[in-house]
């Protein structure tokens, strides 16, 4: 059977590119917000579901991390990374400059990629916060406003916009990662050759004392594990509290993560898999 593919949407986001990408042939679902496309997942509604996890620029994308440990726990089956490039679209109909622009519309994660640019460019226009690039697109598309929108030249396809101004993203290696979420390891095929694998933990201190997150790292160090994040995120129970996001290099295995786990849950800790998987790197 062919598996549904959920994504945030609407059509013209980099998460449609990547899924674009990623799957051919499953029936593809868009969603507007990340948590409606984490739901539909939880509820059988589809498959998969693909969601923006980090961006090179601005770091995590905190919704997703947040949905994930707090409300819906779902495995995480691959990451997809692709290159982002950040255009500015405007109405064919708009025959203004730069200055006459009103508005600029998108994803905070877009807009923050652009700030250089937007405030060298752009610093009479107010800055509009959306869902999503894609939705931004759309809505310039709608209007006779003389508006912009951040996004994608799948974007500008899609909704018939011209692209005033190419690659404005402040950095050039702009890349983001995107979680490929779902219960079944079985509806999750991606015909692109695997870079490399990662395990995703989420590990929760008994309490702050000195050397804990030392000796946190210690389990990991003396075991020669490559840690390629550590990230920490409120846990949403008073200030202070804290739990940590750790990205190990390798794929989980039978002695080494055990190993950790009873170590860290000797010391107090709480240790969940977030997922081990497979790390594609897509061109787009
Ligand atoms: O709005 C989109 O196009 C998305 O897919 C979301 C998102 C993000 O959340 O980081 C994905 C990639 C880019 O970094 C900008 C926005």
């Amino acid at each position: 059977m062919t598996a549904k593919i959920g994504y945030l949407g609407p059509k013209g986001t980099f998460t449609k590119l990547a899924v674009d990408t990623a799957f051919n042939g499953e029936t593809k679902h868009s969603f507007d917000t990340i948590p409606e496309c984490i739901d539909a997942v939880e509820a059988d509604e589809i498959d998969v579901g693909v969601v923006p996890l980090e961006n090179a620029i601005e770091g995590t994308v905190q919704l997703t991390v947040d949905y994930l440990v707090h409300q819906v726990r779902i495995p995480i089956m691959s990451e997809i990374v692709v290159p982002i490039q950040q255009h500015l679209l405007v109405s064919p109909d708009f025959s203004g400059a730069l200055t006459d622009v009103e508005e600029v519309h998108s994803h905070s994660h877009a807009i923050a990629q652009c700030h250089q640019y937007l405030h060298k460019h752009l610093s009479q226009a107010r800055l509009c916060y959306t869902s999503s690039t894609g939705k931004a697109a759309q809505m310039v598309s709608e209007t006779n406003k003389p508006i912009a929108a951040i996004g994608n030249k799948l974007a500008a396809k899609t909704y018939g916009l011209r692209m005033i101004q190419e690659d404005i993203h402040d950095f050039p290696n702009n890349h983001t990662r995107f979680a490929v979420l779902s219960k079944n390891k079985a509806s999750v095929h991606i015909n692109h050759s695997v870079q490399s694998e990662k395990t995703t933990l989420l590990i929760t201190l008994p309490s702050d004392y000195a050397g804990a997150l030392h000796q946190v790292l210690s389990a990991f160090s003396w075991r020669k594990m490559n840690l390629s994040k550590i990230e920490s995120r409120p846990m949403k129970t008073g200030l202070g509290n804290y739990f940590f996001i750790i990205d190990v290099n390798q794929p989980y295995d039978d002695v080494l993560f055990p190993g950790v786990r009873g170590e860290l849950e000797a010391l107090g800790c709480k240790v969940t898999m977030l997922g081990t998987y497979p790390v594609y790197q897509m061109d787009v």
